[in-house]
Parts: C-alpha cells; structure tokens; sequence
C-alpha cells in the first residue's frame, strides 16, 4: 500500500500505555496507518516503573529506554517529543502542539498518563518541592542528595516509599510522613504494613504516622513542614507521593466527556467518535488504573480494535502490586481486606519474617497479602484471576506446598516445573509460563532474549528469577561460554566482589544484596543468605539487623537440633568454672524438665541433651544463665587447665586469662566457629595447640597459636607470637579473631583460611602495632552491639511465641 493512502494515526503522549498500543498496532496492522506521535518530555519511550530503580542505584537512565530513536525511524513514525499537544479540533480532525505543529488524524489516541498530585499547601510552590513521576523529577531529587541532607516524603504509598529508599541510597535522611494508621493501606493489612514499616525502620527510614502536613516553610527554598498537630519537621528536599490525577485537561477543553479519567467503553472509545484513550488517562468503568499489567491489557484491545479485528473488549482487571524496594518483598493483589462476606487465612513467623494472609468468598481466592516471602505470588495471582474453585486446598494455598508434604520439595523449580502453562509469569506483561516456555524452546537463551521477544521481565522487573528459573528448568543449559564460579549457583560473584559491592555501594540487607546485584534466585539459597548476612553484619556492625531467617535452624532456635527433634541446651560456663549454685540450679531445671541426657561436653561444657521446643524459654529463663553458643559459628568455649593456682607446673593464672577471653569474646559472629584453650604451662592440659586460637603459658609471658583444628582433619596450629602479658594477649586475640571476620570466606574456619592465605600474610597484617589496634577497636565495636539471645527471647513475647506449636493460623 502507498504511504499516502495510510490513514493518519495519531497519539498524543509518548509513554508507556501508548506507545505499547502502537507496538501492537504495527504487528497486527502494519501497513494501515501513518502514525505521529507527540511527547511531552524530550525522550524516546522509557520505562517510567525503573525511575525507583535509577534512584536507588539499581540502574541508570541508558538502561531504562523501551524503544530507542531508531525504532521510531525503522517504524516510520513521526515523532515530536519536548512537545505538547495543547489542542484537539474534533470537528475537522486534527491536533495542534505547542510549537506549532498540526497533525490531521482520521483516528486519535490520548495516551497522555497521569500527573502527580499535588498537595494545595502554602508553601508547595517553593523550590525543593516536587513529585516523582518523571526523569525531570528523577535527575531533581539526584541533584538535591548532593547539595542537602535532609529529605521528606509525603505519602506512604508505592511511590513514596521506592522514592523514600532511593533517597535514603542516596545518602540522605529521609522521613516518610503518612497520613494513615500504616503503610500502603490501599496495598496491603494492618498487619502486613508494620512488618514493612519495621523492615524500613532497619534500612534507616524514619516514620512519622497519622500526620496530616498543614504547610510548607522556608524562603524561596522549602526548609520544613508543619503538621496540623503544630508540630514541625527541616526538610530541605520535599517530595510528595499522595497519588495521582488522570492527565485529562486536553480531552476536557476538547469537549470528550471526562469524570476523573477521559470516560472510555470497553473498546477505549471516547464520548468522540475515532478519538480513543488507552492508560492511567483512561476511566473504564468508573476504574482510572495506576499499574501497566491493565494499561496493557487496554492497549491490546485497543491496538486490535484499530486494527479492526473483531475482538472482544476490555472488561476490567483484577490488578497486583510489588513494591520495589531492596531488601523487603511485599506482594498484594485483589481484594484483601475482610468483609462479612470473606473468610480470611493468616500465618504470620516473626522469627523468618514473614506473612501471608489469602481471603476467600465463595470458594474462590479474591485477595492475597504476602510479605518476606513472595515466592508464592504468581501463583496465587493466577488463581484470583481464574476465579476456581479452591475448596479444600484453603490450607495448601496458605501453607505454599500440599498440606502434610515437606516443604524441602517446595523449591523453585520444583513450583515452576508444577505450574499450568496458562498461569501468569510476568504479571506486567501478562506473559504465561507457556509462552515462557515456547520462547525458550524457540531458541531463547538468556533472560533477554526472552525479554525481546515475549517482553516478560521488561517492566517492572519482578518476575525476572521466575524468568530465569524457567529457562534454567527448559533450557539447553549453559552455552558453552565461560562460567564464572560465583559463591553459590544464585550468583557469579565471589565472595570477594560481594563483600567490596557491599561496602561500596551501601547495600544494607540480604535481600538489597540480592537484588541490586542481580542473583538469579530472588530469594537466594541455603548458601548464600546465611553467608550475606554474615558480610552485612561484618561490614555493618552498627546498623545491620542480624536476619534470623537468613540463619540455619540452630541459628534462630539457638540451641541444636537433635535426631529426634529435641534441642540440647549448653549454658555459658565461662572458662569451664562453675559453682555449686549454678550446678543446683542445672540439676533442678534437668529434672523439672524430664531432661534425658546431662553430659560434660569436650569443651568443659555442661549439656542438657532432649529439651522439648517449647520447653526451650523456659528452660533458659530458669537456668537465668547465658547462652553458651553451642550451636552457632560464633566463640564456642574457652577450655582452660588449672593453671598456676592450683597447679604446682603452672607458670600463670591460665584459668583467669581465659574467663577474661571468654568474657570479652562470647556473642561474636564469626566465619565459622571458633574455640580457644589457654594452658598454664608447656604441658598443655587444655590441648590450645589444636584450637583456632590457644595460649600458652611460658616464663616470663604467653605464646599465642593460631589455625589449629582437632575435628576431621587434625592441623596442629602455629605460633603467631610470644607476649609478655594478659593486655596484649587481650589485644592480639582481638586483632586475629577481627582479621579472619574480616578476611575469610563465611564456613572458612580458621584453620582452612590459615593455609589459605599463609601465615606470613597474617603476621605480616598483625605485627603493624597500628593496624592492630584499629582491628581491636572495630571488634569491640561490633561486640558492643551484641546481647544475649536466650535473654531477649525470654524478654520479648512475640519472639517467646514462636516456641510454642505452630502458631498463627488462623482461620
Ligand atoms: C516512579 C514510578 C514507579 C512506578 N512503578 C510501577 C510498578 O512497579 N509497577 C507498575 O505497574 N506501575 C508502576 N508505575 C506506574 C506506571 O509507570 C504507569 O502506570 C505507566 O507509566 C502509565 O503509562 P501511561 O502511558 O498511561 O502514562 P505515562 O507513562 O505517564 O505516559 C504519558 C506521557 O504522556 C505525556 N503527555 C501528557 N500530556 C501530553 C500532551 N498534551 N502532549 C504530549 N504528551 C503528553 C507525558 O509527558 C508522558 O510522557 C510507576 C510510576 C512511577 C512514577
Ligand atoms: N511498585 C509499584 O507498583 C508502584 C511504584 C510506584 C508507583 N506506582 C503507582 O504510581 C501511582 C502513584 O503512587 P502513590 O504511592 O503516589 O499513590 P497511592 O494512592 O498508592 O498512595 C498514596 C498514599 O499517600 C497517602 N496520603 C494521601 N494524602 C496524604 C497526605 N496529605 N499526607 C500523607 N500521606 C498522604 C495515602 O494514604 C496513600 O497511602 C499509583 O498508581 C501507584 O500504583 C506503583
Ligand atoms: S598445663 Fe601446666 S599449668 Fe596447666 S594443668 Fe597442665 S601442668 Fe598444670
Ligand atoms: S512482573 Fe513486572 S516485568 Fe514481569
């Protein structure tokens, strides 16, 4: 067909929805129409969803374009961006911009999104303040975190907590004023909202709740708030993020009918004949969305429509939401809130972190609310979108896995490989596993590829590890190119890159680390998290929330599992002294408890064999005695001979010199587990030559060993020094046990890391009297951060809960 017998096809607004709907337009029309476009922002299409990311660091701006300038070119479309349409005359069909261009249409599409909305405040006018819906915007709030310090975001929505986290990447301090009860209410429950509110607490948010701004302050520049309440908070960046306005003025000068979108039917017609709205611009059924998966759903039908395919119309979508934010997953989708007519089920762990709530009516699953653990959301999605029947399987949907099945057989590719082909992958993009699968049959081999050509994982990002399990579960496997071998099969990275990306970049949690530095697990693996969360809270001492469901299970119960599901219980007995106080005590909760088995343990430790879970806090809250470490890789004990007071070969006070190890040492989080021996004598009755660190006594001073191992594979360890007293055994200690923190592989013990790096490397590190003393004080830094965790479980409620039988279903 000539290029002058086209019909003319006009879009005014170059942004997401609209340009998707042309993308459409050219498959299934592609010699119909001569398209111009007119764009308000000086750019080619981009992917407004990753501004979050761009402010958090997670990509840059050359990333985040959808279609370049070429493909405008190659489509032959006439593009004018950096220019606004400001007129529509509907009766002779054509379109004026701003600079002066007149576009004819026999068919028009508005497209043309939404604007934040603004607060009327006095004040909002001043400089500093802005919304955060385009790269305008972005490159603002950039600018502003180099000049000033202190940010606040008003609106505890989607936008304002992913602008509230980029900011805080951004090194300033951010304060999110909201004026609900908690979070994300129109996303997520009450209950779900504080779990996220304390997970951004962690990452340094500040919260002021139920606060309602009454104006802004300052000279030509915002300095603060005020509130109703008359209080006031300095603020030299103010960002407001309390939803949006359909951007609707050049429809409604028009003459199109509009309430608070442009009013479109289910084929995106307008009050106008040939002039159509497709987007957040968009009112259908009473419904302006605000998330691209149903704006492309609209732009499907539309692009069909033009087409002039006969294809039933749009009627509406059940819509679900991620937040982007590193480090915390949240999910929710459909109508999540009870109602007489719903029935609820919750589980709610405090220990892992997580909580999930489904609501049902009729049978069917209508709503869902997850937090920590999303793994579950695609599926679920799908199920309140096909609107089965879920009788009976309440439960399997609640608990993630067939209910009576382990969940080990739950992992990812196993619900992958599980899952219908009509199920929903990317929720942005409506692509199923099917099409998924088809791609990668057809020869898509890497996340890209299959990006290109289905356009799942090319909005928002989310579902990128489910993409990339399923070309792992149906692929060829790996191409034949080099692999670099990464600290776990989640990621290429080794250990030491990790650890310099964290420090560098100030990633400061598990799922941050995951996240921005592209693991192809979302939720990582039984290697890599425990070993992230060691780097965290090595590198991090003061601000890192130790993340308990990132720990093995001995970890977070603190006491070891046993064959037959009981824990044993090894109360601290510093330097292996005790008193018959503490003994009486011992036995009394052994026999109150029905304990089974009490045993000396090879370290000089009294151990409680067979403790029921739920007798756990109790048991520890009588012993009134601290925990003893037994089951993690932190300082396991100090065994000590009986040294110069009692002993008659004994040089020096071996006994003391070790309680005061112990002391200043328990509570530590190591690489791997660590255990120390101080002997009074050559003699050597406390064996320190096979520990990871001994001393021994000798005249005059101590010897300190290092890198010595008596399980599996005997090391005998190596001198590192000779000393002349207890302070500087005090001080090598604590720069040997810092080094190794800092330097090895997390499960590396010292004895591996020893012949790993070589002795001469560590004396080399040690012997600067300087640098010995700055690994000193960062190891008194972090045990200053330390508490007991029997204690603070016996302190805390919620904690002491999850000891008792499963708890928090509730239906
Ligand atoms: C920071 C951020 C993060 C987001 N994250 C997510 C997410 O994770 N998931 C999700 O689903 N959604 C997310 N959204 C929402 C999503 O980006 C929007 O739903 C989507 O971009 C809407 O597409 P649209 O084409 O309707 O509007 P837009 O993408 O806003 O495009 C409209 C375009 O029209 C232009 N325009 C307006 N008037 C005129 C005129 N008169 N003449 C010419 N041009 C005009 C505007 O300048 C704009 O470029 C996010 C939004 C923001 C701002
Ligand atoms: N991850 C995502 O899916 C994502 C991310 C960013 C933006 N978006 C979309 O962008 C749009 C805008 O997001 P949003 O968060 O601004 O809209 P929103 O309507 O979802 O949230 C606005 C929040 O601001 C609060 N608020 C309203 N008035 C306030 C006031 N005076 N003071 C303090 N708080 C006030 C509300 O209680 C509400 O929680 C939405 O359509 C959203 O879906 C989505
Ligand atoms: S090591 Fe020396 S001091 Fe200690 S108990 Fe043995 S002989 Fe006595
Ligand atoms: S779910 Fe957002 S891109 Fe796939």
């Amino acid at each position: 067909m000539n290029m002058r017998e086209k019909k003319k096809l006009v879009m005014v607004g170059n942004g997401m929805a609209g340009v998707r709907t042309i993308e459409h337009v050219l498959k299934l029309a592609p010699d119909t129409y001569e398209i111009t476009i007119f764009g308000a922002e000086p750019y080619p299409n981009y992917n407004r969803i990753m501004l979050s990311s761009v402010l958090a660091g997670g990509a840059d701006m050359q990333e985040i374009v959808i279609n370049d300038w070429d493909w405008y070119t190659e489509n032959h479309i006439h593009l004018h961006t950096g220019d606004a349409v400001t007129v529509i005359d509907t009766t002779n069909r054509y379109v004026m911009s701003e600079s002066g261009v007149r576009a004819p249409y026999d068919a028009l599409i508005l497209a043309t999104g939404s604007n934040p909305f603004m607060l009327p405040l006095p004040g909002a006018n001043k400089e500093g303040v802005i919304g955060f819906r385009d790269i305008h915007d972005c490159n603002l709030m950039m600018e502003a975190s180099k000049k000033y310090s202190k940010a606040a975001v008003i609106g505890g929505g989607l936008l304002g907590l992913e602008a509230a986290r980029g900011l805080l990447h951004l090194g300033m301090d951010v304060s999110v004023i909201h004026i609900n009860s908690y979070l994300m209410e129109r996303q997520l429950d009450e209950p779900a909202a504080k779990l996220l509110q304390k997970e951004l607490e962690a990452q340094g948010m500040k919260f002021l709740m139920q606060k309602q701004t009454s104006g802004i302050v300052g000279g030509r520049r915002a300095e603060g708030l005020q509130f109703a309440d008359g209080t006031e908070l300095s603020a030299d960046l103010i960002v407001m993020a309390v939803g949006i306005k359909p951007n609707i003025e050049l429809a409604k000068s028009s003459g199109i009918e509009v309430g608070r979108g442009i009013i479109v039917n289910d084929y995106l017609e307008t009050s106008i004949p040939e002039i159509y709205a497709v987007g957040e611009c968009a009112e259908h059924r009473g419904i302006a969305y605000g998330l691209v998966a149903p704006l492309y759903e609209q732009g499907n039908v539309l692009a069909k429509r033009l087409a002039g395919l006969d294809a039933p119309g749009y009627e509406g979508s059940v819509t679900s939401t991620k937040l982007k934010v590193s480090g915390v997953d949240v999910f929710s989708a459909g109508y999540f809130n009870e109602s007489p007519q719903t029935r609820s089920l919750r589980i709610q762990d405090d220990i892992e972190g997580t909580y999930k709530k489904i609501v049902l009516q009729d049978d069917r699953l209508v709503g869902a609310v997850l937090f920590g653990d999303i793994s579950d959301g695609a599926e679920l999605f799908s199920k309140i979108k096909s609107g089965e029947c879920v009788a009976g399987k309440e439960k399997e949907l609640l608990l993630g896995y067939p209910a009576g099945q382990p969940a080990g057989g739950n992992s990812q590719s196993a619900r992958l490989e599980a899952m219908a082909n009509d199920e929903i992958i990317c929720g942005c993009n409506g692509v199923t596993k099917g099409t998924i699968v088809d791609a990668v049959r057809n020869g898509c081999s890497s996340v890209g590829e299959i990006k290109s050509c289905t356009k799942a994982s090319g909005s928002c990002g989310g579902c990128k590890p489910l993409v990339a399990g399923l070309l792992e579960l149906y692929g060829d496997g790996p191409s034949g190119e080099p692999v670099k071998e990464g600290i776990c099969g989640c990621t290429t990275l080794s250990r030491d890159e990790i650890v310099e990306s964290i420090k560098t970049m100030g990633l400061k949690s598990v799922k941050e680390v995951i996240h921005v530095l592209d693991w192809n697990q979302p939720e990582g693996c039984s290697k890599c998290r425990p070993s992230l969360n060691y780097y965290l809270g090595m590198i991090w001492p003061t601000e890192y929330r130790d993340e308990k469901e990132s720990r093995f299970a001995n970890e977070r119960y603190h006491a070891n599992i046993q064959k037959d599901g009981t824990f044993s219980v090894v109360p601290r007995i510093y330097g292996g002294v005790t008193s018959p106080a503490d003994l009486k005590r011992i036995a009394e909760v052994a026999e109150k408890y029905e304990v089974p088995m009490v045993k000396f343990t090879g370290g000089q430790r009294i151990d409680l064999l067979g403790v029921k879970k739920d007798d756990l806090p109790k048991v520890w809250e009588e012993l009134d005695m601290p925990s003893g470490h037994a089951y993690g890789k932190t300082l396991r004990t100090v065994k000590t001979c009986v040294g110069s007071t009692f002993c008659r070969f004994g040089t020096q006070d071996s006994i003391s010199m070790g309680i005061r190890l112990e002391k200043a040492f328990e509570r530590l989080n190591t690489p791997g587990k660590v255990k120390l021996a101080v002997s009074g004598c050559p003699r050597n009755c406390a064996e320190a030559t096979i520990k990871d660190l001994g001393v021994v006594a000798i005249d005059g001073g101590w010897e300190i060993y290092v890198g010595g191992n008596g399980g599996v594979k005997v090391r005998a360890a190596d001198l590192l020094c000779t000393v002349k007293s207890e302070d500087e055994v005090m001080e090598w200690t604590a720069a040997y046990l810092q080094y190794y923190r800092e330097q090895a592989s997390w499960n590396e013990r010292t004895a591996q890391w020893l012949e790993r790096v070589g002795l001469d490397t560590i004396k080399a590190a040690l012997s600067d009297a300087e640098e010995r003393q700055a690994l000193a004080e960062r190891i008194k830094e972090t045990l200053s951060h330390t508490t007991d965790p029997w204690k603070e479980i016996i302190e805390n409620k919620e904690l002491r809960k999850n000891f008792e039988s499963l708890q928090g279903v509730q239906v």
